[in-house]
């Protein structure tokens, strides 16, 4: 069932340079006989406006991929490069990547328009188009009515939502979403998935989703599939992992 080394993204049309690739990336955490082998050396390429969704159960390396990915973790081995994103370092690819966390991501103090406004602000945009940035995409998230409130004034499906208004009000070419409905109840996770996905094609950004719920997986238009720190090819769906990524 392993295939070591697997190349996953092969199958997709390419349509243009990768966002990112993994050359035998490899994360071990820890030495000796102590060592977890999180992520076996792994290869896949994500392409512009690509969908892919990452499944698999917990503990088989999601995350761990998912933050070689964004620049936030190193391969012990082999390589993760961004070509389609100038290889910048982690702060150059911060203004390209939009990571959304599983659990609450938002700063308390502020409220939910200075929250998304906030990453702007330290990318240097100036404060008034930061601010109508953020209104915008709260607007199109249908969140407009809870600018104004604190994070603990607002239910979990809302602040998620404010999250990822957060990341898409910067206009990424590449979000990233570790597990992002994980903490939601089936609908609002729903709801979150679709003005994800949906916020994303107008960008026209790739997205890459981790998830170990396949009705979420489904939603997306790739399924890798990992177990045990490597991709392995769908068990179930021959056809998963060959559709085309809209151009
Ligand atoms: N900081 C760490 N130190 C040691 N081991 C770690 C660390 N982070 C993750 N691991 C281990 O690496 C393996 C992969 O973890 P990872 O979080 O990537 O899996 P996952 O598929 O995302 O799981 P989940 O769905 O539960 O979030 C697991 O065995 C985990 O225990």
């Amino acid at each position: 069932m392993h295939a070591p080394d697997s190349v996953a993204g092969t199958d997709v049309r390419e349509t243009g340079t990768p966002l990112v690739r993994c050359e035998n990336a490899a994360r071990t955490y820890g030495s000796g006989v102590g060592a977890v082998v999180a992520v076996h050396g792994l290869s896949c390429e994500v392409p512009p406006g690509a969908r892919i969704a990452v499944v698999g159960p917990s503990g088989s390396g999601k995350s761990t991929l998912l933050h070689l990915m964004a620049g936030l973790d190193r391969p012990t081995a082999g390589r993760v490069s961004h070509p389609g994103l100038g290889d910048e370092d982690a702060v150059g690819l911060a203004r390209h990547i939009g990571i959304v966390f599983q659990g609450p991501s938002l700063l308390p103090p502020l409220t939910a328009v200075e929250n998304v406004a906030l990453p702007m602000r330290i990318d240097g945009v100036a404060e008034d188009e930061a601010g109508s940035r953020a209104r915008a995409a709260l607007v199109s998230l249908g969140l407009e009515e809870l600018a104004g409130r604190l994070p603990d004034e607002l239910s979990a499906g809302q602040a998620q939502r404010v999250a990822v208004a957060r990341v898409l009000a910067r206009r990424p070419r590449l979000v990233l979403a570790d597990e992002p409905t994980g903490q939601l109840d089936r609908e609002t996770g729903r709801q979150v998935l679709s003005v994800l996905l949906g916020t994303a094609d107008e960008l026209s950004a790739a997205v890459l989703v981790t998830t170990h719920d396949p009705r979420v997986a489904r939603e997306l238009d790739v399924q890798w599939y990992m177990a045990d720190g490597r991709l392995i090819q769908p068990a179930t769906d021959p056809g998963a992992g060959r559709r085309e990524v809209r151009p």
